[in-house]
């Protein structure tokens, strides 16, 4: 008879910081694969805590309480599979705590595994936060060695061939590992890489769930020697698979089991939006959710993402028309609430703003009007909108694409009001295009109707604030697939002026853009978080001093 080996892949989504109920979770995803007759029960890394915990790690009482945590949850493992968890652990004379995967059976700890390679760059900045381990080699688990590179170790030869070196049978990575477009291609292949150099199967174990800006994505998947994917889980969403290995004369493998088809491109973006909003609304404590609906792309695909994320009952539009709404924005901004299914309220803004005209024109006398009246619309947009979220308990949502973030296109205090931008990181040009596969695609997680949801006159009519007369944003900014080109040349590639201008751009308009992207830094600044799609999102990914005056001289 074979040597098998049974493991259940727990693909959890945890709550930062509420440890005794990930602790809870964990209990409960132990007690299904005991049920299901496991050898050991995996859950992501840092599962216990939630993931990540940045300086949350540095106070040795949220450390203390993690580790009680786990003591509990050692103490009551009965007879049954081994249980790996990920948590800090914080030995007495270190000088900051360890990123660590502890394997535990029947009461008592197998296996510390301490994280060797800490990742410092874009989103990651671990080296601040923990002390690097020695490389941990394997441990047994009913007579089978595993070994458990946790996950930027997996991203390195040598953690993995020295566990392999040492007799590692199968390798177990937990992994934190949050979404950007494409990154399930770079997993493959540092997954394959791994599996090629040790020849041994390598089951990969990832979080879900939002956490602030990032995006946690499952697709947690096994890859066999050789190269072959035995069963893949689905992303974006909490799920659990028993991987069954057997050891064959050709070495340990794992057998076929559920291949879940993966989104790419649009569809995983809109996902991750989706997911992104419901956590961060649900983490922080909210069911509902209010936006300012002009008739315009940008908060009809909020709404929409909103009502998918937490259901139709729970998104509350708002049309809060001027004397320049035309009436096309009236029946667009209708037409969307009443695909998606939402309430609309109308507030006209007419007399808050001649309050404020006349509140201010002995001050104003003798100028002329200019942005700071259109301005105003937006502001009281703003005043209104967070009144309302005030008195009903709903999370303002705001608006801005990242075109508009980037340029700071938007008003300060104004339509930049608000808890949570779901499009932050959306490019105009992809977010027309995102509208499009949301129109002719559904998943079915998604709490808003299928179907047609955003008019296409909504997507194919020219965009514009509607502050003053016939205005549009291309009086202001370049077209939106010139002005992203240069954004994402300048921004997610950091080109130079001259290497942009050299790709066929005016300069002219390259410096434009260059001036507006380093002047509206400020407004980044004190922007609402957002879900994070690229590796190049605003905030962690890009960091830049707000007061520059450096500008490219090339
Ligand atoms: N470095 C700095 N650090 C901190 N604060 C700084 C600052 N520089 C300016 N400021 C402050 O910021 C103010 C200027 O920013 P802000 O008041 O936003 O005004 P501003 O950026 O001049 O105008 C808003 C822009 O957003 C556009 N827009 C597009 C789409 C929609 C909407 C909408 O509202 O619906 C608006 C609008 O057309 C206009 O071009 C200054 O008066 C000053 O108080
Ligand atoms: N008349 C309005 N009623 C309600 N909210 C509005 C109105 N005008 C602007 N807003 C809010 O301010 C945000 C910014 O306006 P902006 O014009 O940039 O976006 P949009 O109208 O949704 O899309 P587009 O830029 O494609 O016209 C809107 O998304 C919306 O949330
Ligand atoms: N938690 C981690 O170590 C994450 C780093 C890893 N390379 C990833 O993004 O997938």
């Amino acid at each position: 008879m074979s040597r098998r080996f049974r493991l259940f892949l727990a693909q959890m989504n945890p709550v930062m910081g509420d440890i005794e109920g990930n602790a809870a979770q964990i209990r409960d995803l132990w007690e299904a694969g005991r049920e299901a007759g496991a050898d050991m029960v995996a859950v992501p890394e840092m599962a216990l805590t939630g993931y990540q915990p940045q300086d949350l790690v540095r106070k040795p009482a949220f450390v203390a309480h993690a580790t009680a945590a786990l003591d509990r949850l050692v103490e009551g493992l009965d007879e049954g599979p081994a249980l790996g968890v990920g948590l800090p652990v914080w030995p007495p004379g270190c000088e900051k705590p360890f990123n660590a995967y502890i394997v535990a059976q029947n009461g008592r700890v197998l296996a510390e595994n301490l994280k060797h390679h800490l990742p410092n760059y874009k989103v990651f900045d671990e080296k601040r936060y923990f002390e690097a381990g020695p490389i941990s080699g394997p441990y047994s688990v009913n007579g089978v060695r595993i070994g458990t590179p946790i996950c930027e170790d997996a991203w390195y030869e040598d953690v993995p061939e020295t566990q392999a070196e040492t007799g590692a049978e199968i390798l177990v990575v937990p992994n934190g590992s949050p979404y950007f477009r494409g990154k399930q291609d770079v997993r493959y292949n540092v997954v394959v890489a791994r599996v090629v150099e040790t020849g041994l199967p390598l089951a990969y174990l990832n979080l879900v769930g939002g956490q602030d800006d990032q995006i946690f994505d499952g697709a947690s998947f096994v890859i066999n020697p050789g190269g072959a994917l035995a069963c893949h889980l689905p992303s974006f969403e909490t799920a659990t698979e028993m991987v069954e290995f057997e050891e064959r004369q050709d070495g340990w493998r794992a057998r076929p089991g559920r291949k879940a088809p993966q989104p790419e491109d649009h569809a995983a973006d809109y996902q991750a939006m989706v997911l992104g909003t419901r956590d961060y609304m649900h983490k922080a404590g909210f069911e509902r959710a209010l936006l300012g609906l002009s008739g315009g792309i940008d908060s009809a695909i909020v709404a929409a993402i909103a009502t998918d994320a937490l259901g139709p009952e729970n998104v509350h539009c708002v049309m809060l028309p001027s004397e320049y709404t035309s009436p096309t924005s009236l029946e667009d901004a209708a037409a969307v609430a009443h695909n998606l299914g939402c309430h609309l309220d109308e507030v006209p803004i007419s007399g808050p703003r001649a309050a404020v005209t006349d509140a201010l024109a002995h001050l104003f006398a003798g100028s002329e009007p200019d942005i700071t009246e259109e301005n105003i619309q937006s502001r009281l947009r703003g005043l209104l909108l967070m009144a309302i979220s005030n008195k009903f308990g709903a999370m303002l949502l705001t608006t801005g694409n990242k075109s508009e973030v980037a340029v700071g296109y938007a008003t300060i205090y104004g339509d930049m009001s608000g808890g949570y931008n779901p499009v932050k990181d959306l490019y105009k040009t992809r977010l027309f295009e995102t509208c499009r596969w949301r129109n002719a695609n559904h998943v079915d997680w998604f709490k808003g109707p299928a179907g047609e949801v955003i008019p296409p006159r909504v997507i194919d009519k020219p965009p514009t604030a509607e502050l003053r007369e016939d205005q549009k944003d291309e009086d202001s900014l370049p077209p939106y697939p010139v002005l992203d080109d240069i954004l994402e040349r300048l921004i997610d590639h950091e080109q130079s002026v001259a290497e942009v201008v050299a790709a066929g751009h005016d300069r002219e308009t390259v410096k434009q853009v260059e001036r507006l992207i380093y002047l509206s830094e400020y407004k980044r600044f004190q922007s609402a978080p957002g879900a994070r799609l690229s590796q190049r999102a605003f905030w962690l990914d890009r960091r830049y001093p707000i007061v520059n005056r450096w500008r490219d001289p090339s």
